[in-house]
């Protein structure tokens, strides 16, 4: 292989200022490229394991077999096969983003100029634009766009340097009509599918990469879109980047723009080399491109299995099997193709440091800022706390406003407080386990490049709900409050009523982030958040007196929200009232005191107990969801590799 030409380093021959000045420029300039990436793989083979449940045996599935190659700086290479052939599998490997899978196995060699790298450094250098287009649905794409700039480019580019770098890519990607349009999502409306796609290209241009893999960057786009995109990708690769891009069907004019093609079927590889020479190479093995035929679609016919009958399934299943063996009889097969290997411009080794481009704080308001806007702008969830609480209120203040304080308005009081406690769970977990377990996957792939700490991203998610959860707390509380006459009458325990339905809000938020970390989905969230709820409300101590629970469950109840919040709620409205007995039935015991309600409760916390025991559940929960978080963070295999001399 090619040795590697040593450079001599930067520093040395700069001063520090103007190293500065010139790592700023090559942050934003497209047109040149400081750290050519040529990427060299051989012999990759790629299997998970499967377990057949009829014969009840376990099973290796290879996915990749021995697919070589080389993607030499400067070049737009092409994953062309059918669907399930391995090529988004393929695109994992070569970008060193190959998820962990029990029981799989990942062998070959995979260089980066001709050396193994950090996954790490490479992931700096590298960008990776994935099927689904993960961004925050209520940032407009200007905003998408400056945020992930603000993330990715060094801190001391200026705003105006960033805004008009974001606006070059704006106008490069045709995205200059929904520049400030949402990108929206199910529930609201925003930019098409196909500016969506290209707003997420958008994303992952921004830190200029030296290398960009797509995975399927034309799906849903017409084809004059998929035209543009494409010529976005062959302009990055005119400067120096090396793209390589998994495509299905592309319209001619884009497989003109290819240098390499890689076609496989079936994880076997059938052809790699120029683009331009494909056709004479099928020509050879008996599959002439017909005249004014596309070539990209005629290869796909060729080696797309075809499952319509078992004549035409066996038949072509034995035509891919003769391509991908004539091709590992064909010399080029272990050399990469017909790439010739001095075309590739190796450089020095990429290095071996990475950083996070902005700091703590910065990173925080940057995050702080977009959750804040995103909850501002979500009008109908902001407007359905405000009107849900009221709704809330009136309802339950009407229903209670008569119970005054005779025997019979204990059993409304305790009622009327446990239902605020399940009221207040409910409300403001399942808005949690909606918004969270979306954000996981933006988080993920902003994580995966890099962008910033989770830490960062968690706490201004916190702080930046804050206001929004207050809302319908504070509308329900002041209305009912005062309707159904609780706390006779006090203002302190008014406050302290408030208080406490707030603290309930925020807690059963941290609630909400443990179950949404830990859901693969939003569906699965949505089921697994009331379970969690319901087993607290058993334990809340009020359908059981928490005396009555079996020993061996009594330790449960410390889990419970319920149970405190219920006890802090029940202190503040007993602790000094009395009731009438002119209710009391002949043979019944007159309750007289709030105390003594307290007492059947199996009450004994006070008020600064409960808020002391409340801080420590949302601490401890908080601390837990963060953790969860923070492991969530995807982790991927990397190839057993050796070199190659
Ligand atoms: N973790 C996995 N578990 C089970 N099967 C897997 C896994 N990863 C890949 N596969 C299987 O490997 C094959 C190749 O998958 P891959 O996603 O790479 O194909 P693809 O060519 O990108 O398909 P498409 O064009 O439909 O996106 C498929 O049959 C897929 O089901």
């Amino acid at each position: 292989m090619t040795a590697i030409v040593q450079q001599e380093s930067p520093e040395t021959t700069l001063g520090a200022e103007a190293v500065t000045v010139k790592k700023q420029q090559a942050a934003t300039d497209r047109t040149t490229n400081a750290n050519p990436i040529s990427l060299s793989f051989q012999n990759v083979n790629y299997s998970i394991s499967t377990y057949d449940k009829k014969t009840k045996e376990t099973k290796t599935k290879p996915i990749l077999k021995n697919i070589s190659g080389l993607a030499p700086s400067g070049s737009l290479v092409a994953i062309m096969g059918p669907t399930g052939s391995g090529k988004t599998s393929l695109l994992n490997v070569l970008a060193h983003r190959c998820p962990v899978v029990k029981g799989a196995s990942l062998t070959g060699t995979l260089l980066v100029n001709d050396s193994q790298v950090d996954p790490k450094a490479f992931s700096h250098l590298t960008s990776y634009v994935q099927q689904d287009d993960a961004m925050f649905s209520a940032l407009t794409v200007k905003e998408t766009l400056m945020t992930a700039a603000h993330f990715q480019l060094p801190s001391a580019i200026s705003q105006s340097e960033k805004d008009d770098y974001v606006d070059s890519i704006i106008n490069e990607l045709g995205l200059n009509k929904c520049r400030d349009t949402i990108i929206g999502d199910a529930k609201e409306r925003g930019v098409s599918g196909g500016e969506r796609k290209r707003a997420n290209i958008g994303v992952e241009l921004i830190k200029n990469p030296s290398c960009m893999f797509l995975d399927e960057p034309t799906s849903g786009l017409d084809s004059f879109q998929a035209q543009s995109v494409m010529g976005a990708m062959r302009d990055l690769a005119s400067h120096g980047r090396t793209v390589i891009a998994s495509i299905h069907q592309p319209r001619s004019s884009i497989y003109k723009m290819f240098d390499q093609l890689l076609l496989i079927s079936e994880g076997s590889c059938i052809y790699y080399g120029s683009a331009n020479d494909a056709v004479a190479y099928f020509s050879d093995r008996g599959h002439p491109c017909p005249t004014l035929y596309n070539p990209a679609d005629y290869f796909m016919d060729v080696v797309s299995p075809d499952y319509r009958s078992k004549e035409l399934e066996v038949s072509s299943l034995s035509r891919v099997k003769d391509l991908a063996a004539a091709w590992v009889s064909n010399p080029k097969s272990s050399s990469g193709g017909d790439v010739e290997e001095g075309t590739l411009t190796h450089t020095a080794p990429v290095g071996k440091t990475f950083k996070i481009q902005s700091s703590w704080f910065r990173q925080f308001q940057l995050c702080f800022t977009r959750a804040f806007i995103t909850l501002k702008r979500s009008k109908i969830a902001t407007i359905g706390k405000v009107v849900g609480g009221i709704f809330f209120g009136l309802v339950l203040g009407a229903l209670y406003s008569e119970s005054g304080y005779n025997q019979k308005s204990i059993q409304d009081r305790t009622g009327l407080l446990f239902f605020l406690t399940i009221n207040q769970t409910f409300g403001n977990m399942i808005g949690v386990l909606n918004s969270f377990t979306n954000e996981k996957v933006v988080v993920e792939r902003e994580r995966a490049s890099n962008s910033y700490h989770v830490s960062a991203f968690y706490l201004s998610k916190f702080f930046a709900e804050i206001p929004f959860n207050m809302l319908g707390p504070i509308f329900t509380g002041s209305i009912v409050f005062w309707m159904a006459g609780l706390g006779a009458g006090s203002v302190m325990n008014f406050v302290v009523f408030l208080l406490m339905l707030i603290a309930i809000g925020f807690v059963a938020i941290g609630l909400g982030m443990i179950i949404a970390c830990l859901a693969p989905d939003v569906e699965t969230a949505i089921s697994l958040g009331p379970i969690s709820v319901v087993l607290m409300i058993l334990f809340g101590g009020f359908y059981i007196n928490i005396e009555s629970l079996p020993v061996w469950l009594q330790w449960v109840q410390y889990l419970s929200l319920m149970r405190f919040a219920f006890e802090g709620l029940a202190k503040n409205e007993f602790d000094a009232v009395t009731f009438t007995c002119d209710d009391v039935r002949p043979g019944q015991v007159c309750v007289e005191t709030g105390k003594e309600v307290l007492d059947k409760l199996s009450f004994t916390m006070s008020v600064p107990q409960v808020f002391l025991y409340l801080f420590i559940f949302l601490c401890v929960e908080h601390c837990l969801a963060f953790y969860l978080l923070e492991k969530s963070k995807r982790k991927y295999t990397q190839i057993v590799a050796k070199k190659v001399d």
